[in-house]
């Protein structure tokens, strides 16, 4: 043997040993997860995750290849995610709700802590006319917009293990509604309304608010809305004076509990 076939037969070696601690990771990760859901601990523990990651950059600190090697380890800790997420979530998580209450932001957080893809209904909407909700609603109207969401929503019925983030008015249409439970857990996100004022004060973005914040408007609105949205929800969440951590934790509490997780 050669020193070239020498050095490819102990690469085959290392590669099967990095096969092994993958599968090894990986059946720990449900065993953990398991643990988690058997003593009703929190699942998302983002400060631990900081520590493993700090750790990881200690050990390599003085490594000439260590960004290389930590970038094959962010993504074994990212498919590490998907795995739980698809283990928790055979379905899509809709976020509803009014606006301003945390839609968006509940969605990039899972998304983070789950590697899930997260449709961002406004935004995919947005980029497909060319032009800002602001200027769809100008241009061609509330109803044509209120289309646009129902067509996208069809679409994602061909998808899952998706966070869809809705724009505040799709729970109106009862058609959405219908689409939106075809293969998804629907949240509703809930905030008073001077929680809300506070949150989209310094926005322009929702034309349905531009010239009216204010909390009796506010309130109104939301008012006529809430029938409609408490019709839709799978579950609700308070999110008033909590953190993003803690909405997401609850919210993932609660659909585990509609799956009869701890019963
Ligand atoms: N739990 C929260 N605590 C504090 N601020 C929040 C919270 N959730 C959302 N926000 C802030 O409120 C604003 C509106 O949130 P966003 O996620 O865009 O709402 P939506 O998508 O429902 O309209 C954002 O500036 C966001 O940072
Ligand atoms: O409540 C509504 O009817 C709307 C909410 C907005 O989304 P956010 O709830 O994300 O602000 C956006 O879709 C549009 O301005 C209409
Ligand atoms: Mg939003």
């Amino acid at each position: 043997m050669n020193d070239l076939e020498m050095f490819r037969e102990e690469l085959a070696h290392c590669d099967d040993k990095l096969l092994d601690a993958l599968m090894e990771r990986y059946t720990i990760i449900e065993k953990i997860m398991v643990y988690k859901e058997q003593y009703g601990m929190p699942i998302l523990q983002p400060a631990q995750e900081e520590k493993q990651k700090r750790q990881m950059l200690k050990k390599l600190h003085s490594n000439k290849h260590r960004e290389e090697i930590y970038d094959v380890f962010e993504s074994i800790m990212r498919n590490s995610k998907k795995i739980q997420a698809r283990k928790l979530f055979d379905y899509n998580i809709v976020l509803i709700g009014f606006m301003g209450a945390g839609k968006s932001t509940i969605s990039d957080y899972l998304s983070a802590m789950f590697a899930m893809d997260v449709v961002e209904m406004d935004q995919v909407i947005a980029e497909r006319e060319e032009m800002s909700i602001s200027d769809i609603f100008e241009t061609y109207g509330e109803e044509y917009f209120r289309t646009r969401e129902t067509e996208l929503l069809i679409e994602m019925q061909a998808r899952q293990n998706v966070i869809v983030s809705c724009g505040g008015g799709v729970a109106m249409r009862e058609r959405n509604v219908e689409e939106m439970k075809k293969n998804g857990r629907v949240v509703l996100l809930k905030a008073a309304p001077e929680t809300i004022l506070n949150r989209v004060k310094d926005s322009d973005e929702r034309p349905l608010l531009n010239g009216h914040k204010n909390v009796e408007y506010i309130e109104n609105l939301m008012e006529a809305r809430r029938d409609k949205y408490e019709a839709a929800a799978d579950i609700i969440v308070h999110t008033d004076n909590k953190t993003v951590l803690q909405i997401c934790e609850e919210l993932i509490q609660k659909l585990l509990e509609m799956d009869g997780e701890y019963v």
